[in-house]
Order: C-alpha cells, then structure tokens, then sequence
C-alpha cells in the first residue's frame, strides 16, 4: 500500500491553502513547459498535498493560456494519485443557486483553442471519457461537503466553453434548454481529459457564483457580482479541501478505473513509437511505456 497524495488545482479567487504542514513553494519542470505557477506542497492532516493554483498567483492565465498539459504532468510528476479541481462556474438551473457548490459528474467540451493530449503522432492513444469523474473520488467530496455543511449537489453537468468572453444570451438558453448543462466554466475541459491520460483520479467542485445570463431576474454576468461571491466562496472551498484530506486513507486500487485508464489505449506499434515523444511521457504514461 502507498499513501494518496492529492493534487488540488485553485481556479479563480483560490491561490493558496491555509493549515498545511511543511509548507513549501516548489518549481516543477516539464517537458511540456512552466506549469501555472510553484506548487505549494505539505501536509494536511497527515495526507500528502500539492496545491496549484490554476490561473497563477495574482491571477496571470486566462482559461485559454492556462498550461494544462504543464498542469497535470507536474502533478503527477510529484506523485499525486488523484486531483481535485475548486472552480468558479455560472448555474443554469435555479435551484443550484450562488454560493451553492456542485460536485459535477459530467463535462460538455466546447473548448478548441487549446492542447487536449499528450499523445500525438509518434505515440497515438485513445482513453475513454465517458465518465471522466472519478467515482470514489466525487463520494469523498461529497462526504466533506456534507461534514462542512456547505449547501451542496451531486452530479451536475458542466459545460466548458472557451472564453474568455461570457456566453451570449442565446447561447446560455442553448446550453440550458437544449444541451442539459447545469453549469459553465472555461476550464475544467481539457484538464479533465488529460488527468484521464495520466491515470489520475479527477473530481471537480463547482462553486457557484452567478447565473449566467439566462436568468430573468438576474440580469446579465457581472465580474464584480462574481468577484464578491468567489470571496464568500472561498473559505467554504478552505474549509472543504482540509475536510476531503482528512477522508482520505491508504491507496488501493481505483474501483472506476482512472488509475488504468492507459492500459489498452496506446494503438502504436511499439517499434513505431517516438523516442523524443516517449521521453516526454516518462511521468504521465511511464507506468504503461
Ligand atoms: C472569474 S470568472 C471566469 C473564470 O473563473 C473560472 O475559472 P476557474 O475554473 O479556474 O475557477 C471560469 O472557468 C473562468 O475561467
Ligand atoms: N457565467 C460563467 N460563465 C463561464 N465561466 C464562469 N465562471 C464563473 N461564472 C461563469
């Protein structure tokens, strides 16, 4: 048995934790380039940590410029077995009101200007994302959104758009009406896909913070609106990451999968396989290589 080590990526409004023993801001390299920022490793509660803060400290990425692939190698890299994203989201659905927390079971990608895997020619994979949340890991969140006492949903589907400009009113009615979204944001897609690639455990935490555009009472989005609930927000999203570590136990296992999630994907013959892009697969896809 090894132990966890959860990986926590801070999205808009959460740029470090609080309570972490042997805290330490370290650098991480890359084959695929800087991650957002310095990782903050330590303890909490005994279990292994690493936090990321996904746009940078001070908040210099935007959803697009985010270096997901970066992200996710660099995690893995210090040895987190399992990720968990806190994310501002917009609601479609009136009963997941602000400052509700929507532990999300599902993604709609919308997304184009961006990397979507570490495989490519020279070394093809195909994953399945058909349930791209990690089942146990959603159960855990979901247990330390009950304990906090946060008003919470489980399941949810959350439909990842490019940005960084909001949605139209036509198309939030779209998303809503027609696609069955219940929230959106601009960056849970293609981390989700990628912490697949790397056999990771991912679960995301939506945070609620406005409805869109979609609402007849509520007027348009409005940054300022958003920026006021984030910091409501953000020490329920505190207090939920020490609760999820402290419901975290000995590493068996993953009874979804994610954990082998490579085991029959690579379609390249391995005399045909690239040696540089081998080599930069070394942390995400070495266990299969
Ligand atoms: C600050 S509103 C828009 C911004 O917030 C969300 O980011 P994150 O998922 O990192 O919390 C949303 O996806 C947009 O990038
Ligand atoms: N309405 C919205 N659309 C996209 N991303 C968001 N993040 C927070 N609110 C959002």
């Amino acid at each position: 048995m090894v132990n966890r080590m959860i990986g926590v990526i801070g999205g808009s409004g959460i740029y470090d934790v609080d309570g972490l023993h042997d805290a330490e801001w370290q650098s991480v390299e890359t084959p695929w380039g800087a991650p957002s920022d310095q990782i903050l490793t330590g303890t909490l509660d005994d279990v292994p940590m690493a936090f990321l803060p996904r746009h940078g400290r001070g908040h210099v990425h935007s959803p697009t410029s985010v270096p997901y692939r970066a992200n996710i190698d660099a995690l893995k890299r210090l040895g987190c077995t399992e990720v968990i994203s806190m994310s501002a989201v917009g609601s479609f659905r009136e009963r997941m009101a602000p400052g509700h927390f929507v532990i999300v079971s599902d993604f709609i990608d919308r997304t184009y200007a961006r990397e979507k895997s570490f495989f490519g020619a020279g070394c093809v994979a195909h994953v399945s994302v058909a349930h791209p949340v990690c089942q146990r890991l959603g159960d855990i969140a979901q247990q330390a959104a009950e304990a906090i006492g946060v008003p919470y949903h489980r399941g949810g589907v959350y439909l990842a758009m490019e940005g960084p400009q909001f949605s139209s009113l036509a198309e939030s009615k779209m998303y809503r009406e027609s696609w069955g979204a219940d929230v959106i944001g601009m960056t849970n897609m293609p981390e989700a896909k990628l912490a697949r690639e790397a056999e990771l455990c991912y679960a995301s935490v939506a945070m609620v913070t406005d409805y869109d555009s979609w609402h007849p009472d509520h007027g348009t989005v409005d940054i300022a609106q958003i920026g006021a609930t984030l910091r409501a927000n953000a020490d329920n999203a505190r207090r939920l990451i020490l609760a999820i570590a402290s419901r975290e136990s000995a590493l068996s296992p993953c009874p979804c999968g994610c954990d082998r999630a490579l085991e029959h994907a690579i379609m390249t013959a391995p005399d045909k396989r690239d040696p540089t892009l081998l080599a930069k697969l070394d942390a995400v896809a070495g266990r299969v290589l």
